[in-house]
């Protein structure tokens, strides 16, 4: 058995590639070396620690205990802080809009060494640190967690060609601010509060007569920018007529002046680069490429820019499974959207990305292999997955839990999950209990009650499954991250990365 300064004296010397016993595991990735500290990450029964031995600054200061001439320090809030400083590719970054990147939000805060495994090498980055407040809440994480998780794990894979920070959907200036304040890299301003979806019911006439009441200085204003001027940009296909501008003005300009407030308060004041993404896919109102050009040019207009636009696609980009829709329809539209993209010079982003298999081709083709996509659930159904395999017995509980208060979860998403169409726990052997995760119905009901899963109690107060789940995916490391690379590995594939 190792000593622990033996053990980086023979990593430091080479002699050990691989390490592994049944007490301690090696993540020789991290190996890394700052002055005349060096240091390692290893897992033990106590979880993951940093290992460090020798001298200077970095090694005063992470906090941990002596033993044998080293240092054992747990991956804390302050420990991070500490490898942010001394390892600046341990901190998150900006990408701006010349570089394809994944949003690869985790959950649970230990999917993020399979997605590094992925994506390493490719001609994309990975925005690893991504999660909405609605997932913080639902999950009882922070967004320190959030960041300490992501470093830890380029810590570990010794991933040093960069990293995003997503503060995702995000509706209130606080939540705007405590992002920031936290150094996240990617602020995703999330709109959906301030589109008018009650327009797209009305009648021409009802539309009309509300547009009349709008300022005649703000009906000039569009009038002569979208009726009057043609909208030229190559390989996009718009059309306005006098009824749909007026649709669009209505269900728009509120949150355009949002989007400007926005940018001019928190982005535009910064002194650092953040990639700043305007959301309007989660909204009842499907983006036309008409009201997608609107959107950009007015915010081009008023001097805001951003990285990333992500519109409410034709048809469903449902949590976890496939495109639903008219495929055709969606092709044509997406060539005018990515066209629309490139003329205001930001990428096209898709979100709920997760498992789109049959359009990821027509993202690649349309976009030049230039887009933000964003994936979350399906990283945390890999997670489920691994436990149908191994530990069937908590897979039961949690599937019929989820069952259970499938009608609370669906507050939070939008998916048309037949649950009748599930087949029943009862008749699924445990050999088979994998199965479910192909299954689009039960894929919805395990992705959108994690939340419920994780948080819920026993009558003493324990956590109902969380800790067996940890605990299970803990001992299934390898297995978990495997299945990352094959299932987020396809995803990349098929978008051409
Ligand atoms: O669940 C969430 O709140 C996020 O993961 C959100 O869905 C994200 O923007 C996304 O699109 C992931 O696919």
């Amino acid at each position: 058995m190792y000593t622990v300064k033996q053990l980086i004296e023979a990593i430091k010397s080479g002699n050990i590639t691989t390490f592994s016993s049944p007490d301690v595991k090696v993540y020789v990735s991290s190996y890394t070396q700052v002055g005349n500290t060096s240091l390692l990450m290893v897992r033990t029964a106590a979880g993951k620690k940093l290992i460090v031995t020798g001298e200077g600054e970095l090694y005063d200061q992470l906090i941990g205990e002596n033993v044998d001439g080293g240092k054992v320090a747990s991956l804390s809030h302050e420990n991070r802080l500490t490898l942010n400083q001394f390892l600046p590719y341990t901190a998150p970054q900006a990408f701006g809009t010349q570089v394809a990147t994944m949003g690869l939000g985790d959950r649970l805060g230990i999917a993020s060494p399979g997605h590094i495994q992925t994506i390493r090498g490719k001609d994309i980055r990975p925005v690893l640190a991504q999660q909405s407040i609605r997932e913080l809440a639902l999950t009882g994480r922070t967004y320190e967690d959030v960041l300490d998780a992501a470093a830890y794990a380029v810590f570990q894979e010794g991933y040093k060609d960069g990293y995003g920070a997503d503060g995702d959907h995000l509706k209130k200036e606080e939540d705007i601010e405590y992002a920031l304040r936290l150094g996240f890299t990617m602020l995703t301003l999330d709109c959906s509060e301030n589109i008018d979806n009650t327009i797209e019911s009305k009648s021409e006439a009802e539309i009309a007569a509300k547009y009349e009441q709008l300022p005649a200085s703000l009906r000039n204003h569009y009038e002569k920018r979208y009726l009057e001027t043609a909208a030229n940009v190559p390989g996009a296909t718009l059309n306005y007529t006098r009824q749909a501008l007026q649709k669009d003005v209505l269900i728009y300009d509120a949150a355009i002046n949002f989007m400007e407030a926005i940018f001019r308060k928190y982005i535009a004041t910064l002194d650092r680069a953040v990639d700043f993404e305007i959301s309007i896919d989660e909204t009842a109102t499907p983006t036309s490429p008409e009201a997608h050009y609107l959107v950009a040019n007015e915010l081009r207009d008023r001097g805001v820019t951003i990285f990333s636009m992500a519109p409410r696609f034709c048809g469903e980009f449902q949590k976890g499974i496939d495109y639903i829709g008219d495929i055709a329809q969606f092709e044509r539209e997406l060539a005018s959207h990515a066209a629309i993209a490139v003329h205001f010079e930001y990428k096209l982003s898709i979100h709920s990305g997760s498992d789109k298999f049959s359009v990821f081709p027509l993202i690649g083709q349309y976009t030049n292999g230039l887009f933000h996509i964003k994936t979350a659930g399906t990283n945390w159904l890999e997670a489920v997955r691994v436990v149908a395999k191994v530990n069937p017995s908590l897979y039961r509980r949690m599937h019929q839990y989820a069952l259970d208060h499938f009608g609370e979860a669906t507050a939070y998403y939008h998916v048309t999950t037949d649950i009748n169409a599930i087949v029943p726990l009862g008749e699924v052997s445990d050999a088979d209990l994998p199965d479910y995760m192909e299954e689009n119905n039960a894929r919805q009901l395990l992705h959108i009650t994690y939340g419920l899963l994780l948080q819920s109690k026993n009558a003493d107060g324990s956590k109902q499954f969380a800790d067996e789940f940890f605990q299970t995916l803990a001992e299934q490391e390898d297995a978990f991250a495997e299945g990352l690379r094959y299932h987020i590995g396809r995803h990349l594939e098929l978008l051409g990365k």
